[in-house]
């Protein structure tokens, strides 16, 4: 039997680019236009006398990978909520497409590291969750279409609870596509999962955002995650864009000397604060 990734991977071109060199190259140009803009200027976010986001400029292009990274409790889920419409900034000014972003979105969707599926019903229902309007045939169609397209179309009837981790992940994605967001947020979504399952998820979640064309904002504690992905990786630190770079590596990435030159670009920046502020490992005395 083909591999769930080999399915996904043949549903992908069927359902999204057909069949024939000048359709595939159609379709690709559509779906560079179904990613949103997004812009950030002198953006900040404070929580009564605390400040999480402090004068945050950020410009993302539509349909663009975007992956953010920093130290625990820096920003980065705040950041995906004003994104998202959930929050409201506190200065500043956030728009999507020119616009400013005022509540929640129709076409932005999030992906958590918990799938959060209803244990209560089939893998389909789950996926039709996604969809505004979920009664019709018409949506029982295009709920089957996105599992296919994550490899777990066979798996349709059954009950969410009996899936495995990485299984529940797939379909979260599902959910997450079924409604063709023009902006994917993705929540430290692969956190969970073992090495080789996170693997197949980053080679299936890229393969999508090719060919769907969405804008993906990913937040990630793991730099090798980032690298793998993102057409830039934006380092928050106290509030601000500390490091912006962006990922020349052709995709599907390989990690090779280039792949090693990013991480350690990143890893270094992000160790750099502890290590000048702090007092470091070797110092302390474990002998107590
Ligand atoms: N609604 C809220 N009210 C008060 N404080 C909040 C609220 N939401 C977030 N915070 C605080 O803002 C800071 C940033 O939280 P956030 O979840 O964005 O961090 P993070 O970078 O995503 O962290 P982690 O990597 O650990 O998930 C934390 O100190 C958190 O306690």
């Amino acid at each position: 039997m083909a591999s769930p990734l080999r399915q996904s991977s043949a549903a992908v071109e069927e359902f999204e680019l057909g069949s024939g060199p000048v359709r595939q190259s159609v379709l690709k140009e559509e779906a560079s236009a179904r990613g949103v803009s997004i812009k950030l200027d002198g953006v900040s976010k404070r929580f009564g006398e605390k400040t999480i986001l402090n004068d945050l400029n950020l410009s993302i292009e539509p349909g663009k990978f975007i992956a953010i990274i920093g130290r625990s409790g820096c920003g980065k889920s705040t950041l995906l909520r004003l994104l998202a419409g959930l929050d409201g900034i506190s200065s500043g000014s956030l728009t999507r497409q020119d616009q400013p972003i005022a509540g929640i979105n129709q076409d932005t969707r999030f992906m958590f590291q918990d799938a959060r599926l209803l244990p209560w019903q089939t893998v389909l229902e789950n996926v039709k969750i996604g969809l505004t309007v979920d009664k019709s045939a018409e949506a029982e169609r295009k709920a089957y279409a996105a599992l296919q397209l994550v490899g777990l179309a066979d798996r349709a009837k059954e009950w969410s609870s009996v899936l495995s981790g990485g299984q529940r992940q797939r379909v979260a994605l599902a959910r997450a596509l079924v409604g063709h967001p023009h902006l994917l947020l993705f929540d430290e979504p692969l956190g969970a999962l073992d090495a080789l399952t996170r693997i197949d998820m980053q080679r299936l979640i890229e393969r999508l955002w090719q060919t769907r064309g969405f804008t993906a904002v990913l937040v990630t504690h793991d730099v090798s995650e980032a690298v793998a992905l993102a057409d830039r990786v934006i380092l928050i630190d106290e509030g601000r864009a500390a490091l912006d770079i962006p990922i020349t590596l052709a995709r599907p990435r390989v990690k090779d000397s280039g792949f090693a030159h990013f991480e350690k670009l990143i890893l270094d920046r992000l160790l750099t604060p502890a290590e000048q502020s702090g007092t470091s490992l070797d110092e302390l005395d474990f002998d107590i």
